[in-house]
């Protein structure tokens, strides 16, 4: 599992190990590691180190002194090493160890033939924005040189991600000690390109983390056990509310997501129409067809979770539905048209003590928090603190969909789902997603670990059926892959 940890604690994490070090120990710390991903680089797109052209984007602080020093390395490596300053002063110590080293100093012009720009223009000293002359030297590098930022690309508020103005887009990020929260969450993360992650001596001196992103090996061990004696109930039963008159194909997608996911039973309950697709698509289902006033979704028998809303209509019949379900003592995902409900009746969720998932995009974020016209921007420029907000809020997880996936727990966590793929942004498959949340959360799976492990196989599914090309999919595409998506460990299932 990947951390993250805000500037203010990154920096009082590197005040606690700069008092027990000698002074500029962890910048060389930095700097040699800097300089070795970029030697490779290099070594990758030319061949070598020694004669490559490298440029420094160098700002007034410690950010320009990590590149210089870094510079400083490749120049004796034999690199012809230009830094040009863009600050009103810059690091001392590392203009003279470039100097030493071989290397020089110059103006934007001087960039033109770089094959690698580092960029130290500010790290997490930068305020959002870049200055002009900044601005200017960014438009003077080749538009095919490798960027590597230094830390956080400059421009990208490393708190939270958000760009305002121009940002450096790189092709990889180099940062040291702590992943910050702005390389992990759009826009900032699709700035930071790939991320390697320097470990500079922090780790004891940090917190335990608020915000965290799942890797492969974190899943076996948050998946629903599968024990060998346990029979369909005991596996888990979803209830699944969905689809109308209108929007039959989302009930079928929801119950394909759940079945796919691996669970005991999906009863279906809803509108003839949709129920007659569901049972045609997938016999397995249990379906209970609801009276047109939609009476009753309790009589369709127990579950150990519900999703209510995919292709569910906000009306009088959905109220009624939505109402129903939330009642119910057992964890709820709430998706979809039984949002468009609950923006409109919030009060849906007092007295609420079973967890529920809500699984919002921008837009439907934006309604549930009665934001004004431009909300759906807003939420999707701060994604992160939206995310929270809304869990906070609502008392509930809050999943925020789109470029980069937030899970916010109401006790302040967030898991920033890393699987997320542009393929996935096609009519159906949030309908699928919210199948396989709740196929989690009927494994027995917190709500916290069924959003965001939902998300994580999602995602995956996603990339392996539209395979490393980014192949086109559709999201029925996602049933078939969901199995291959889910990691079987035979220690950890009790087999
Ligand atoms: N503090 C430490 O212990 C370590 C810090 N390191 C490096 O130091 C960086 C932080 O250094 P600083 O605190 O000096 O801060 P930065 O170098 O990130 O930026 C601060 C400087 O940039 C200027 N500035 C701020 N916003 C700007 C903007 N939008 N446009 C142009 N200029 C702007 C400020 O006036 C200030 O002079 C880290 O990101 C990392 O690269 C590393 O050397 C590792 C150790
Ligand atoms: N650019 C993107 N990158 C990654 N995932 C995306 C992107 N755009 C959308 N998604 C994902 O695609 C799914 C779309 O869900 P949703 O908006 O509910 O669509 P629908 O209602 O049509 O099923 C969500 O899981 C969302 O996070
Ligand atoms: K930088």
């Amino acid at each position: 599992m990947r951390h993250a940890h805000p500037v203010a604690v990154v920096r009082a994490a590197e005040a606690a190990v700069m008092a027990r070090l000698p002074a500029g120990t962890l910048m060389q710390r930095a700097a040699a590691a800097l300089a070795a991903v970029a030697g490779r680089l290099l070594r990758r797109r030319v061949g070598r180190v020694y004669g490559a052209r490298v440029g420094i984007l160098v700002g007034s602080g410690d950010n320009g002194g990590d590149a210089l020093f870094a510079g400083a390395r490749l120049a004796r490596a034999g690199a012809r090493v230009v830094a040009v300053p863009l600050g009103a002063r810059v690091h001392a110590g590392g203009r003279d160890a470039l100097t030493d080293a071989g290397g020089s100093f110059g103006s934007a012009a001087d960039l033109a033939d770089v094959d690698l720009v580092l960029d130290g223009i500010v790290g997490i000293g930068g305020r959002p924005g870049l200055r002009p002359e900044a601005v200017a030297a960014l438009r003077r590098v080749p538009a095919d040189a490798t960027v590597v930022a230094v830390d956080v690309p400059s421009g990208v508020d490393p708190d939270t991600g958000e760009v305002c103005g121009t940002a450096v887009r790189a092709d990889v990020t180099v940062t040291f000690g702590a992943f910050k929260p702005g390389l992990l969450i759009d826009p900032g993360a699709e700035h930071a390109g790939r991320i390697e992650y320097v470990d500079i001596g922090l780790g004891p001196f940090l917190p335990t983390p608020w915000l965290t992103v799942l890797d492969d090996e974190d899943l076996p061990a948050r998946l629903p056990r599968l024990a060998r004696t346990a029979d369909k109930y005991q596996r888990g039963v979803l209830g699944v509310v969905a689809g109308s008159p209108r929007y039959t194909g989302a009930a079928v997608l929801t119950v394909g997501g759940a079945l796919r996911t691996g669970i005991g039973m999906v009863r279906f309950v809803g509108a003839a129409e949709p129920a007659d697709r569901v049972r045609a698509r997938w016999p397995e289902a249990v379906v209970t067809v609801l009276p047109d006033d939609a009476r009753d979704v309790a009589a369709a028998g127990r579950v150990q979770a519900w999703v209510v809303g995919p292709g569910l209509e906000p009306d009088d019949v959905g109220h009624a539905l939505v109402a129903q379900v939330l009642a119910m003592p057992v964890p709820v995902v709430v998706d979809a048209g039984g949002l468009a409900v609950l923006a409109a009746d919030r009060s849906l969720l007092d007295g609420r003590r079973a967890p529920t998932v809500l699984t919002p995009h921008a837009g439907e974020l934006a309604r549930l928090l009665r934001m004004p016209p431009g909300g759906r921007r807003d939420i999707e420029e701060h994604r992160l603190a939206f995310a929270r907000r809304a869990a906070d809020e609502f008392g509930a997880t809050v999943l925020l969909k789109g470029t980069t996936t937030c899970v916010a727990s109401p006790s302040g966590l967030v898991r920033v789902n890393p699987t997320g793929t542009p393929v996935l942004a096609t009519a159906g498959s949030g309908d699928v997603l919210s199948g396989v949340i709740g196929a989690l959360l009927a494994g027995g799976l917190s709500a916290f670990d069924a959003a965001s492990v939902g998300a994580y196989l999602h995602g995956l599914a996603a990339q392996l059926v539209s395979g490393p090309a980014g192949r086109p999919i559709s999201a029925t595409d996602l049933w078939a892959a969901l199995p291959d998506a889910i990691p079987g460990r035979p220690d950890s299932r009790e087999w």
